[in-house]
């Protein structure tokens, strides 16, 4: 069934940025086969990324941190998706600890299951991202091919990763959860940065540090407003342009 725009506009329902859209069509391209699914369509005719953004006046964008387990990670990603609320902006947050309580439940800390993991974060950051929404994500993502493959699948721009570089002895120190510890003594196997690889980013966006070139440890709120300074920088907490 088609809708036109016009008897939502009679209903004072239409907004500007709306306005242009007209009546919806759709097309689809001819079936074919993509992994394990065979004769698939991709359904064209969605409201465009633009116009969602128009009316949330912000730019849609994956704001990927990655960094060993206690580099504050989830605590920045936090303060910083509060800060954007306080501004008026849609976020979403996706944190490694709390996917893996739902939809990577059942996956585990093998490198397999480890770049599983990413993938499917990678595939749902890029659905909402594509909504318009500023999507926080913060993840380990110890490997560098996992965080490059999601990368090259979210549209052009629009992935900014985020480098959380906390030495291991801060990280250590910190031990919020004691899993350094168990790992330490040998009743945690495969912990990132112990006895399985981290790879750092080569070409990150953003790199977080610790301190101060002085030595000055450097608080949440502090890196927060980094990242809240490099979006707004980018464009990315105004509307598109007309
Ligand atoms: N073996 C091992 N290695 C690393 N981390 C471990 C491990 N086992 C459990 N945990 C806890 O799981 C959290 C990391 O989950 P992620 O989904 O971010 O990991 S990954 O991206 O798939 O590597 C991580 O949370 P953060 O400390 O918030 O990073 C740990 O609490
Ligand atoms: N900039 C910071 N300065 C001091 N402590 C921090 C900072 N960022 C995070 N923390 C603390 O470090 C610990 C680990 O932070 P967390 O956000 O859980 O890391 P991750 O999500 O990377 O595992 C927490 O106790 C948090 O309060």
């Amino acid at each position: 069934m088609q809708v036109s725009s016009s008897l939502f506009s009679k209903l004072g329902l239409l907004r500007p940025a709306f306005s242009s859209l007209g009546a919806v069509s759709r097309s689809m391209s001819t079936a074919y086969d993509i992994g394990a699914s065979t004769n698939i369509k991709w359904h064209e005719g969605a409201v465009p990324t633009e116009a969602k953004e128009a009316c949330m006046q912000q730019r849609g964008v994956v704001v990927w941190f990655t960094g060993l387990s206690g580099s504050g990670k989830s605590t920045v990603a936090c303060t910083l998706e509060h800060a954007l609320a306080e501004s008026g902006k849609v976020t979403a947050l996706l944190d490694g600890d709390n996917i893996r309580h739902g939809l990577n439940s059942n996956l585990g800390f093998s490198a397999t299951d480890r770049e599983e993991n990413i993938r499917r974060i990678g595939e749902v950051s890029k659905l909402f991202a594509d909504t318009g929404i500023i999507t926080l994500v913060s993840f380990i993502s110890p490997y560098r091919k996992d965080r490059d493959n999601v990368r090259s699948r979210v549209n052009p721009g629009r992935f900014v990763e985020v480098y959380m570089k906390v030495p291991i002895s801060i990280c250590e120190e910190r031990d919020p959860k004691g899993l350094y510890k168990k790992a330490r003594a040998g009743k945690l196997k495969g912990f990132t940065g112990i006895d399985d690889p981290y790879e750092e980013p080569t070409n990150p966006e953003v790199v977080i540090e610790a301190e101060t070139p002085e030595g000055k440890r450097i608080s949440p709120q502090e890196q927060a407003l980094q990242l809240l300074e490099f979006l707004k920088s980018k464009g990315f907490l105004t509307g598109p342009s007309k």
